[in-house]
């Protein structure tokens, strides 16, 4: 940046117009997409554990605000994914260009030894996760469901269909929609995303994603394609619909929620009574058409045979009931069964924050390797594990 003497001198020169003045948001570290750590340590108060607003399999994420006042989540990645630098800087360029109203943002990225962070805009009020299944709180209403679930089919078309290369997010779950202030749904953690350049089915040598939410032929072999995002969205809208998690073993529900809801949905749906299906909390407060249009969805969504399920496009249609549900209806079949156990954990101890942070700084400001399994408040879930960016 320029000091002031400097931008002087330009104005002395006869020949020469006068340099506008610098943009704040470039003087400020904003519009620009690498930080370095030193600037995310101090939007982050020091990356102080009190700015800690989550943790996931990932690593931990603070709240920061940036020098011009914009308020950022800052992500720390565990090492050990093997990317390299150039390639790394390639996949979070392609993602931070993709802006859309119901996707979180990236803005930015730093590279500090051998750590990385991931800066996204903050999204001010938690996870979908958060406020559906979270005890004590007030219940979400129909039209607030309906309206993230129509969100967050937005969010998820336009990666699958309008974004050049397509991207398939391959975690969509209930804690990676963030929420604002207004309950409108954003689409978090691409992390996660891969990007896929070409039409064809793509096999994955990792499956990456969370229990309960993977989609049969994604978790047995590895083939991914958009349509394994649609089957965990359809997933997340049966979580809208009952009220209940992908898979609880702590609750009477012996089979996955997939397993359980199918019968009921193909039962629901012959005879329009959705009272079994729909989350007792709702207390029966419900549109019945736009209930009967959500499952549809669920179901179509979940279909075993992945080229059977619908595009994302075709969700977002039917929600909005702008088109007929014998489109997505046809050929549902019900399905096997499988229970996944669900293994990922947001509680950490002091000492576990404190030698994970000794460990993150050495690595920041040293260069220091580390293996990811060093993380004491890690995740032990294998599917944690390899998402790495
Ligand atoms: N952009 C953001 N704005 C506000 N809060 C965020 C943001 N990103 C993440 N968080 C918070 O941090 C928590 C952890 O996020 P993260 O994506 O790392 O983990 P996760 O999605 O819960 O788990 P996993 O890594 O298993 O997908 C989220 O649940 C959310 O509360």
């Amino acid at each position: 940046m320029m000091s002031s003497g400097e931008q002087s001198s330009q104005f002395s020169g006869p020949m020469r117009p006068p340099l506008p003045p610098p943009s704040p948001n470039i003087a400020l570290g904003f519009n620009k997409s690498t930080f370095t750590y030193d600037e995310l340590a101090s939007a982050t108060g020091g990356f102080v554990q009190s700015n800690v607003i989550g943790q996931g399999g990932f690593g931990y994420v603070h709240k920061g605000v940036l020098p011009n006042g914009k308020e950022i989540a800052v992500k720390s990645l565990k090492s050990g994914s093997g990317q390299g630098e150039r390639e790394f800087q390639a996949e979070v360029d392609i993602i931070s260009r993709v802006h859309h109203r119901h996707l979180v943002s990236l803005v930015g990225y730093c590279i500090a030894g051998g750590q990385r962070m991931l800066v996204y805009e903050f999204v001010p009020n938690k996870t979908l996760e958060y406020h559906l299944h979270g005890k004590g709180l007030p219940v979400m209403d129909w039209n607030t469901r309906l309206r993230i679930a129509l969100g967050s089919a937005k969010g998820l078309a336009y990666l699958h269909e309008d974004c050049h290369p397509r991207i398939i997010h391959r975690d969509i779950k209930a804690a990676n929609i963030l929420l604002d202030n207004n309950f409108e749904a954003m689409v978090a953690d691409f992390g996660l995303a891969k990007l896929s350049t070409d039409n064809h089915t793509h096999v994955s040598t990792r499956v990456m994603g969370t229990f309960g939410y993977l989609a049969p032929e994604y978790a047995s072999s590895g083939k991914l394609t958009e349509k394994s995002d649609v089957f965990s969205f359809g997933v997340m809208l049966l979580e809208l619909i009952t009220g209940k998690r992908p898979v609880d073993l702590t609750n009477a529900m012996e089979d996955s929620l997939v397993d359980w809801a199918r019968p009921l949905m193909a039962q629901a749906l012959a005879d329009g009574n959705y009272n079994e299906l729909a989350d007792a909390n709702l207390e029966k407060n419900y549109n019945p058409l736009e209930m009967a249009r959500m499952v549809s969805c669920a179901a179509a969504s979940i279909r075993h045979s992945a080229r059977k399920r619908p595009k994302m496009s075709q969700i977002v249609r039917a929600l909005e009931g702008d088109s007929s549900l014998e489109d997505l209806n046809e050929g549902v079949k019900p399905g096997q069964s499988s229970i996944y156990n669900s293994t990922t954990t947001s509680d950490y101890s002091q000492s576990s924050y404190n030698a994970d942070m000794k460990k993150f700084r050495q690595m920041a400001l040293g260069s220091q390797e580390f293996p990811s399994s060093e993380f004491a408040g890690s995740s032990s879930s294998d599917s944690h594990e390899l998402r790495q960016l």
